[in-house]
């Protein structure tokens, strides 16, 4: 384990954690979300996509980064999920986005009454390379509409959440984040932080 020992009550953590991403449309949200709650510098690291169950890459992805950073981990996986298609593209809807657009992502829905889908936030924080990640899941439903909005951030402008009458880009960033997958698998990471007590070397 990478932590050193307790004092006040929490772990010790050897340095800050690192928010592993290339993506700075996450990073903005993350940094919105969070604010100064939990300390964190981000990293680019160049980790591969893997395959499978959202949490379990999610997770597989923390393991392989704290390896990398040699320190306290968080990373991030975002999964949209068509209901009519069992949950596909998943994952995978970074490669079908930059493929077929969001034109070819409504096509994929033609022949389907359900347009109902929902986007899935896994995040999952290693405390260090020999310890075992803890995922954080958040979900928001809605459904898979033509873009409307700005074309500021991946499926933004084809997903709009239940109960709302916008999709998440003609949303303020404020009003997306107090609703989004992102927001709410961040309310269990902070709560988690909260229990946990860590606290921090600094030098
Ligand atoms: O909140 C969001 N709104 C819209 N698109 C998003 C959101 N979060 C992630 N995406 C996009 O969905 C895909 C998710 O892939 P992934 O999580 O692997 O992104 P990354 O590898 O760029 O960090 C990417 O195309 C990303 O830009
Ligand atoms: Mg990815």
């Amino acid at each position: 384990m990478a932590a050193l020992g307790a004092r006040g009550g929490g772990l010790v953590l050897p340095k800050p954690v690192t928010f592993v991403t290339g993506n700075a449309k996450k990073l903005e949200e993350v940094r919105a979300i969070l604010g100064t709650s939990i300390p964190f510098n981000s990293l680019k690291l160049d980790l591969p996509e893997l395959q499978g169950e959202p949490e379990d890459i999610s997770k597989e992805k923390a393991r392989l980064a704290a390896v990398q950073v040699n320190g306290p981990v968080l990373v991030e996986d975002t999964c949209l999920c068509f209901n009519a298609l069992k949950g596909l593209p998943g994952p995978y809807i970074k490669w079908f986005l930059q493929k077929v657009g969001h034109e070819g992502l409504n096509n994929m829905l033609m022949a389907y009454e359900d347009k109902s889908a929902y986007a899935l936030c896994s995040f999952s924080f290693a405390i260090g390379p020999n310890a075992e990640p803890i995922a954080f899941l958040g979900k928001t439903p809605g459904k898979i509409v033509p873009a409307r909005g700005p074309n500021d951030f991946g499926w933004d402008p084809i997903f709009q959440p239940d109960g709302y009458e916008q999709t998440y880009a003609e949303m303020s960033k404020e009003e997306k984040n107090k609703i989004s997958h992102r927001s709410r698998a961040l309310a269990l990471v902070k709560s988690h932080f909260a229990e946990a007590a860590y606290t921090f070397e600094t030098n």
